[in-house]
């Protein structure tokens, strides 16, 4: 049950919800229209939740505001208890680095580097999540070897390629590997089962699930892959904003 994991086991005081908008409004450029307003939405620590909703409708745009890539013109935005909208971006990006594990549509991967080096990245920004590595593993390379394994790319040479030799679904590993080094509080991936059969994206998902549980993280995963949804303790519905119909509303619907 989500809800139950909201102590922190250090200081015994309740720790915040993993998310909690108010009055949220996001626009792309100053003259241009909303693309995204949530009136309300509070995220539980543990939680997981399944982003959906047409093309266009704002998913991506919340997943980076989540991360801190964007800030609201309007409203309040506590991700794991800090208010993004009020601080730097220098802040932003060293909150990210420490408590975020992005896994975005374009992967943001180094092409030079190799996929070992690839998903050991988080620890060279952040002495927070090499901490976590170094208690659950005890090198930032066996910690990633084990994720790698975890996703079926540790054999064959595969962790010393270069990752511009990829695939997209291997590439798409690497950048999910990548996101849960450190185990970060909050997962945040943006269609990251799109390259993978059916096989691949039930072990991937399977193992955000077990990465997710074993950490107490929070994971907010956008899809158009509806199938998924009921694999999630609820889902987040959004719809399109400036579409020419009477739904304009953006609406939180609970799933089962
Ligand atoms: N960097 C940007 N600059 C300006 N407009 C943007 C930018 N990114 C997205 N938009 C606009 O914001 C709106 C929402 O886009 P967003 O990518 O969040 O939708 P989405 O629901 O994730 O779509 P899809 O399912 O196609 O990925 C769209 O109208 C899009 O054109």
């Amino acid at each position: 049950m989500p809800g139950s994991r909201t102590l922190n086991p250090d200081s015994h005081t309740p720790l915040q919800p993993a998310v909690e908008i108010r009055d949220l409004a996001f626009r792309w450029t100053e003259s241009g229209p909303p693309v995204l307003r949530l009136d309300h939405l509070r995220i539980e620590r543990g939680e997981r939740v399944f982003v959906a909703g047409p093309s266009g409708s704002g998913k991506t745009t919340l997943l980076n505001l989540l991360a801190g890539v964007a800030v609201p013109q309007q409203g309040s935005l506590r991700v794991l208890g800090r208010s993004l909208e009020t601080v730097s971006g220098a802040r932003r990006d060293h909150f990210r680095a420490d408590h975020i594990g992005c896994i975005f549509q374009m992967f943001n991967l180094i092409p030079y580097l190799s996929v070992l080096e690839n998903v050991q990245l988080p620890c060279h920004f952040s002495r927070v999540r090499r901490a976590r590595v170094r208690r659950r593993s005890g090198t930032p390379t066996a910690e990633a070897l084990r994720l790698l394994r975890q996703l079926g790319m540790a054999a064959d040479g595969c962790p010393d390629r270069p990752v511009s030799t990829l695939s997209v679904g291997q590439q798409q590993r690497v950048a999910a590997a990548r996101a849960l080094m450190g185990a970060p509080e909050l997962l945040i991936a943006d269609e990251p089962t799109s390259s993978l059969d059916a096989d691949r994206r039930a072990a991937f998902i399977q193992l955000l699930f077990q990465e997710c549980a074993d950490s107490g993280s929070t994971l907010v995963f956008v899809s158009h892959d509806t199938a998924l949804a009921p694999l999630f303790d609820r889902t987040l519905r959004l719809a399109a904003l400036n579409r020419a119909t009477p739904d304009h509303e953006t609406a939180v619907q609970s799933g089962s």
